[in-house]
C-alpha cells in the first residue's frame, strides 16, 4: 500500500516535533510494509518568509493531492506585528477552510503515569477520558466582517461569530456518532444565556438528539464548563463546541494530561484529506533547543494512521508505544519534574523507536505462540 503524506512543519517547535514524527513514521512503514510518499511544504512564518504569503498556493496543491496532512505549529514573536490577514496563523485558519476540515477531535487521556504531572489533584483527574469536538472552519474565527474602522470617533473593531444550521447540525451529528461509541454522553457548551448564536446551537443541538435516544445531552455555558473542566473532569464524555470555545476549553484540558505537549488533535472533513496537528503552537520560548515534548504529535501521527490510513494496528501500536514509554519514565523536560530526567526532543524520540520495536517483537510472539 502507497500514501500520499504532506508534511507542514511550519514554525518554532513545530519542525523540531514534525521531523520527530517523520523519523517514526519510516519505522513503522518498515514494520507494517506499507510506504508513504511525502511531501513537504511551507506554512506560516516560513511560508511569508520564502514566498511572502502564509499559504502559497503550491502548498494548498500538496495537501489536496495527499491523502493526509502532518502540521506542526505556526507562529512567533517575528511575524505578530504583520496584519492579520498576513499572519502566519491566518495561513493555518486559511488551509482548515480550504480543506473544509470541520471536525476538530481532541482527546484528552490521562495517563495514569503522569496522574502526578497535572497541578490538579490526583483524584479529580484519575479516569478522566473525554474528547473535544471543536467546530474548525466556522465562528468566531471565520465570520465577515472582521476588521478595524476608522470613524470620527476612533477607531472601532469588529469580529464576527456567523453560523449556519448545516454549520451547526454537521458538527453536531459528528459528535453524536462519537457518543454512541462511548460512554453515551454529550456535553454541549455555549454561551446560550448572551449569545443568539448558542441559541440556535441549542436548538439544533435538540433537534438533532431526537435522532439519538441513547445518548444522554447535558447544555453547559461555556464559563462553567471551564470551572467543571479542572473541578469534575470525570464528568465529560463528549463535548462539542464553537470554534473559539473549544481553542480555550482544549488548552485548558491540556492541564489534566499534565502538558500541551500530550494533546493531539485530528481535523477531518467529509471528503478529502484529514489535517493533523497538536494542540499546542510553535512554543518560541523552547524553540530551536530540542527540548519539545513530540508525543502530541505523534499520538496525532496515530490518529492519522487510524483515520487517513486505514492502517489501524499501526495506530494502536504507535499509541501503545507512546503509553510504554511513559510508564517506562521517560519524560521531555514539560513532564520531567524533580524526579525525573529530562530528555531531549530526539531522545525522545529514539525511545518511541525501541518501544515500537518492542511493541511489535511481542506481538509476533504472541501470534506464533
Ligand atoms: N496550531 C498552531 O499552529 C498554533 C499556533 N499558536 C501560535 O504559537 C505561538 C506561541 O503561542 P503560545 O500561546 O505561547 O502557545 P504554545 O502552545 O506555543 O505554548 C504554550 C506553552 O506551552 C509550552 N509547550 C507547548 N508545546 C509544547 C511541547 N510540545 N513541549 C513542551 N512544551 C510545550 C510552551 O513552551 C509554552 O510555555 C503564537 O504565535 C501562537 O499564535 C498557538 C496555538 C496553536
Ligand atoms: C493558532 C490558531 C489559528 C489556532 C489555535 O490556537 C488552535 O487551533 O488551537
Ligand atoms: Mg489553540
Amino acid at each position: 500500500m502507497q500514501y500520499r503524506l504532506a508534511v507542514l512543519p511550519g514554525d518554532g517547535i513545530g519542525r523540531e516535533v514534525t521531523s520527530a514524527a517523520l523519523t517514526v513514521l519510516k519505522k513503522i512503514e518498515s514494520l507494517f510494509s506499507f510506504s508513504t510518499e511525502v511531501e513537504e511544504a511551507d506554512i506560516g512564518g516560513a511560508a511569508i518568509d520564502r514566498f511572502g504569503h502564509p499559504l502559497p498556493q503550491r502548498t494548498v496543491e500538496i495537501c489536496q493531492a495527499s491523502d493526509a496532512v502532518l502540521l506542526g505549529a505556526v507562529g512567533g514573536p517575528k511575524w505578530d506585528n504583520l496584519p492579520g490577514d498576513l499572519r502566519p496563523e491566518a495561513g493555518l485558519l486559511g488551509l482548515r477552510k480550504t480543506l473544509q476540515v470541520f471536525a476538530n477531535l481532541r482527546p484528552i487521556r490521562v495517563f495514569p503515569e503522569l496522574m502526578d504531572a497535572s497541578p490538579l489533584k490526583r483524584e479529580v483527574v484519575e479516569g478522566s477520558h473525554f474528547i473535544i469536538v471543536r467546530e474548525l472552519t466556522g465562528g468566531l474565527y471565520f465570520g465577515e466582517p472582521k476588521e478595524r474602522r476608522q470613524t470620527a470617533n476612533g477607531l472601532e473593531v469588529v469580529d464576527t461569530l456567523h453560523y449556519t444550521e448545516d454549520e451547526i447540525e454537521r458538527i453536531v451529528r459528528v459528535a453524536f456518532d462519537l457518543a454512541t461509541k462511548r460512554r453515551g454522553h454529550l456535553t454541549s457548551v455555549d454561551k446560550a444565556n448572551v449569545l443568539e448564536s448558542s441559541r440556535v446551537w441549542r436548538e439544533v443541538v435538540q433537534r438533532v438528539a431526537l435522532d439519538y435516544p441513547q445518548v444522554q445531552v447535558h447544555h453547559q455555558l461555556v464559563d462553567s464548563a471551564a470551572m467543571m473542566m479542572v473541578q469534575k473532569p470525570t464528568f465529560f464524555d463528549v463535548v462539542v463546541t464553537e470554534n473559539l470555545f473549544g481553542d480555550i476549553l482544549s488548552d485548558e484540558a491540556a492541564v489534566i494530561t499534565g502538558s500541551l505537549g500530550m494533546l493531539p488533535s485530528a481535523s477531518l472533513s467529509s471528503r478529502g484529506p484529514g489535517l493533523y496537528e497538536p494542540v499546542h503552537g510553535s512554543a518560541p520560548d523552547i524553540a530551536g533547543q530540542n527540548r519539545a515534548n513530540p508525543l502530541a504529535t505523534l499520538l496525532s501521527l496515530s490518529m492519522l494512521l487510524e483515520h487517513s490510513f486505514s492502517q489501524h494496528e499501526a495506530a494502536s501500536v504507535l499509541e501503545k508505544s507512546v503509553l510504554s514509554v511513559i510508564s517506562q519514565g521517560y519524560r521531555t523536560a514539560d513532564l520531567a519534574g524533580r524526579h525525573h530526567q529530562a530528555l531531549s526532543t530526539t531522545e525522545m524520540t529514539e525511545r518511541v523507536l525501541a518501544a515500537l520495536e518492542d511493541q511489535v517483537g511481542c506481538q509476533t510472539m504472541k501470534s506464533a505462540q
